[in-house]
């Protein structure tokens, strides 16, 4: 039987894998392949899920929601996988967690009931243009986390210096060399909202020929793994390997049915801060003078984006950030919701 093609996608957070996954998601269509997606997050919700399932209606996805794949993921990874597999993808794509390492998920692919039925094709690592110089000095406290983000790096065969729009040109061969001083064999691309073209990690997939016959194209959503959210500092002790994060956590902040909250609310709370925030996303129902609608909010790199959304469900902010202060994040959050 032939192997299935595995596309990792690695990048810190709020970097535009998912922007990057909905494109792959496009062209994989355009070359009539049948994908299959496993998402992993942070947070207890599934935000980004929610766009692939407004983009691109049921393509086959599995979620594994807060956590990250390394630890006790493995398995949970590779009972996912097995299960894509069942739908009899063409490919498959894997998008990480920001502050994930690649290589945990390569390993548990290598899981002796995976081994031959997958095969690594591709690790795509998207960068964001306007911080990722900056990493080292933001994040000098937490060693481990500057470690995964240059081995999200260094085991890319691609790699994409994002979000090229939010910077002068002139910053980019600086970028450039950092990357190539990590990595001197990926191939390079420079891109907005990670565009780019896409031959090179299509190159020679072909729609899988099944001795069986072929499954109708599967439209559902095959199952998701919820697990409790981060309560405390997210540490991980493994015997022998390496963390893949440490003090990265997320916080959860629902938000009552007809709660009224205007969009400038909402960024003046995003905006206080500081450094401590990472990254926000969530699904919020706005009030505005024409009545309420329902509007993604979504916090990268500092910068605040709204989008129109289908999404009907409640209404929710996660946080993701370093060392959060919780409490007072969730006061700010109720005094706001009140
Ligand atoms: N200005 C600008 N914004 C971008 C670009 N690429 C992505 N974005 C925006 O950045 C935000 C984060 O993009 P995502 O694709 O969700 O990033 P991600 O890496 O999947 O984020 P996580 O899942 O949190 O790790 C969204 O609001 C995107 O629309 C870009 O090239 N330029």
């Amino acid at each position: 039987m032939s192997k299935v093609p595995v596309i990792i996608l690695s990048g810190f957070l709020g970097s535009g894998k998912t922007t990057l996954l909905l494109r792959l998601l496009h062209e994989a269509n355009r070359h009539q392949l049948k994908p299959a997606i496993l998402m992993n997050e942070l947070g207890q919700y599934d935000v980004d899920g929610g766009t692939i399932h407004t983009d691109l209606p049921g393509a086959s996805i599995e979620k594994l929601l807060d956590g990250c794949i390394c630890c006790s993921k493995k398995v949970e990874v590779a009972q996912s996988v097995r299960r894509l597999l069942d739908q009899q993808p063409d490919l498959l794509f894997i998008e990480l967690t920001g502050v994930a390492n690649p290589e945990e998920v390569a390993d548990a692919l290598t899981e002796p009931y995976l081994l031959n039925r997958v095969e690594l094709k591709h690790i795509v690592t998207v960068l964001d243009a306007e911080w990722v110089l900056d990493y080292n000095s933001i994040f000098n406290t937490d060693r481990q986390l500057v470690h995964t983000l240059r081995r999200q790096m260094e085991v890319a065969d691609t790699v994409l210096i994002n979000k090229t729009d939010l910077v002068p040109s002139s910053h980019l061969p600086k970028i450039e060399k950092a990357v190539k001083k990590q990595n001197s064999s990926a191939a390079i691309h420079f891109t907005k909202h990670s565009e780019m073209n896409m031959e090179g990690v299509f190159a020679g997939l072909q729609p899988i020929v099944l001795s069986a016959p072929v499954v109708k194209r599967s439209f559902k959503v095959i199952g998701s793994v919820r697990k409790q959210e981060h309560t405390a500092n997210h540490h991980h002790e493994h015997e022998g390997t390496e963390k893949s994060f440490s003090r990265v956590q997320t916080l959860t902040l629902p938000l009552a049915e007809n709660t009224p909250i205007t969009l400038k609310q909402v960024e003046r709370f995003l905006k206080q801060w500081g450094g401590q925030l990472l990254r926000a996303k969530g699904y919020l129902t706005l009030s505005n003078s024409d009545g309420s609608d329902n509007r993604l909010v979504q916090f990268a790199g500092s910068r605040i984006s709204w989008q129109p959304t289908e999404y009907e469900g409640s209404s929710y902010l996660v946080l993701i950030g370093i060392d959060l202060d919780r409490e007072q994040m969730e006061q700010e959050w109720a005094k706001l919701a009140n």
